[in-house]
């Protein structure tokens, strides 16, 4: 609660659908949804990890900046293999190099969660690691072929057909998908917002 015991006002900071629905998921209707226009390209030899909290932290601020008395939360999923960070695919060919590269092997997927509040920042980031059977020819062009890699980190979703690709996961299912929820709530509950008793 804010100091004068009402609920503060909390901004989603993000143009995805997902984000949204895994926050109502725990009962969280944001005030208002609003996406941060950032420049999301990696910087030279940055890491993935260091990648998905600038790009949070960027995110929060850009909207913070406009609403200073807000809740304002930001997030980045990152897919990497290795140092290696995977684009977020838009044309098929970029899909299909990265299914190529996840085929039979293990990948981690990274998602930072920012929020900033009036009198405080905080942070956290979520490591998946998340194997991948491996792929024949026929799965790799019917996954191509649903056009669920569009826009996704990693050329894939695991909430839609790619689930079938995968052998194993270890760490947060919700992280994959865009938010971890464990880790958005400690951060919300932390700034004072009643995430166990919305109504
Ligand atoms: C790996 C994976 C990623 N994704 C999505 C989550 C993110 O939306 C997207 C990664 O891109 P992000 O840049 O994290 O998010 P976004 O561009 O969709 O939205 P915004 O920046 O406005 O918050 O990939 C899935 O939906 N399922 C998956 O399994």
């Amino acid at each position: 609660m804010s100091e004068n015991g009402a609920k503060p006002r909390l901004i989603l900071a993000s143009a995805s659908p997902r984000r949204l629905a895994l926050l109502e998921q725990i009962g969280i209707e944001p005030d208002l949804v609003l996406a941060a226009d950032i420049d999301e390209t990696p910087r030279t030899n940055e890491l993935p990890r260091d990648h998905a909290l600038r790009l949070a932290r960027e995110k929060a601020q850009a909207i913070a900046a406009l609403h200073p008395d807000a809740l304002v939360l930001g997030a980045d999923t990152v897919v990497a293999c290795g140092r290696r960070i995977l684009p977020k695919t838009e044309t098929e060919e970029e899909a299909r190099s990265c299914l190529a590269l996840l085929s039979g092997r293990a990948h981690r997927v990274y998602t930072a969660v920012h929020l900033i509040a009036p009198n405080r920042v905080s942070e956290r980031v979520c490591e998946t690691r998340v194997t991948f059977k491996r792929l024949s020819p026929d799965e790799t062009s019917a996954y191509l072929a649903s056009g669920e890699w569009r826009g996704k980190a990693g050329g894939y979703a695991i909430q839609g057909r790619a689930a079938l690709f995968v052998r194993a996961l270890s760490g947060s299912h919700s992280s994959v998908v865009g938010l971890p929820l464990y880790e958005t709530a400690a951060l919300l509950a932390g700034a004072g917002f009643p995430v166990f008793s919305q109504s």
